[in-house]
């Protein structure tokens, strides 16, 4: 049965998806939580799923990134079918996932904590990506020498996201990158992803705070109970009603 989607009116720009899913379906043995989804992400866009706790929004971010087995659908990424690709080749294809509550490693610099986010690509670190991490994130160039557990909460985050930056993705891929910090270190690290849109980057956010994920996308997928239940650009679903239907179901 197909559902009734709520979609806006706009139309998006009329370049080809980077990436583009349809019918994904995910099930943890043998509850499915993921019902033949779809949707779309565009060079530069950033995109955000969003939806109640529950809803399926870090399976589906694992599912596309194929830390998940999926049980249904096709990812399209850059042209081509990667349905079949395994963890690292979706990496080496230019996506780069920074997991819900990633952490970095607080003994070692800030500057090996991004090293080591050069290591698919090169397994002796890439020294010569760094200049252009500092110049993004003028912070962390500051404290490059320092271990990471000098640096904050949201300095922290903002390094677990430099990380996936200096694999040089086409898509970065953040799951709830606000998780138990302040909100005014949210609005930072949202900026950042705005930033990073801003260089060329597309970004997919799955975020719990609604409102502050809405001020910086361009682009909004709601998610309940495993379903695509609406979508339009950050301005469209901030003025209607599609919102309160997906959150509070009427
Ligand atoms: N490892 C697992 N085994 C079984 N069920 C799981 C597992 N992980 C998640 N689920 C279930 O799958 C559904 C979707 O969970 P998921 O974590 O993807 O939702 P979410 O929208 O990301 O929620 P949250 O914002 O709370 O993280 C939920 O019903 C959850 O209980």
């Amino acid at each position: 049965m197909n559902a009734v989607i709520d979609r806006a009116v706009s139309a998006r720009t009329s370049q080809a998806p980077l990436l583009e899913v349809k019918g994904l379906s995910v099930a943890y043995g043998k509850a499915q939580v993921v019902h033949e989804v779809g949707f779309e992400v565009r060079r530069g866009e950033f995109a955000v799923l969003l939806g109640r706790n529950g809803a399926g929004k870090t399976t589906i971010l694992q599912a596309i990134s194929a830390l998940l087995p999926r049980r249904g659908g096709q990812l399209r990424f850059d042209g081509a079918d990667v349905s079949a690709k395994d963890a690292p080749e979706i990496v080496r294809a230019g996506m780069i996932h920074v997991l819900e509550g990633h952490r970095v490693f607080t003994t070692l610099s800030v500057e090996d904590n991004l090293l080591l986010g050069t290591f698919a690509k090169n397994r002796r670190g890439d020294r010569a990506k760094l200049a252009r991490i500092y110049d993004l994130f003028p912070i962390l160039g500051e404290k490059r020498h320092l271990p990471a557990s000098k640096l904050s909460g949201g300095q922290q985050q903002i390094l677990a996201v430099a990380q996936g930056v200096i694999g040089e993705p086409q898509l970065l891929i953040l799951d709830e990158p606000s998780r138990g910090l302040a909100p005014i270190v949210v609005d930072q690290i949202l900026q950042v992803a705005r930033q990073l849109c801003d260089t060329g980057i597309a970004v997919l956010l799955v975020e719990q705070l609604v409102h502050e994920a809405l001020k910086h996308a361009d682009y909004c997928y709601l998610l309940d109970t495993g379903r695509i239940t609406g979508e339009g650009t950050s301005s469209e679903v901030r003025s209607g009603s599609m919102l309160q239907r997906a959150f509070l179901g009427h």
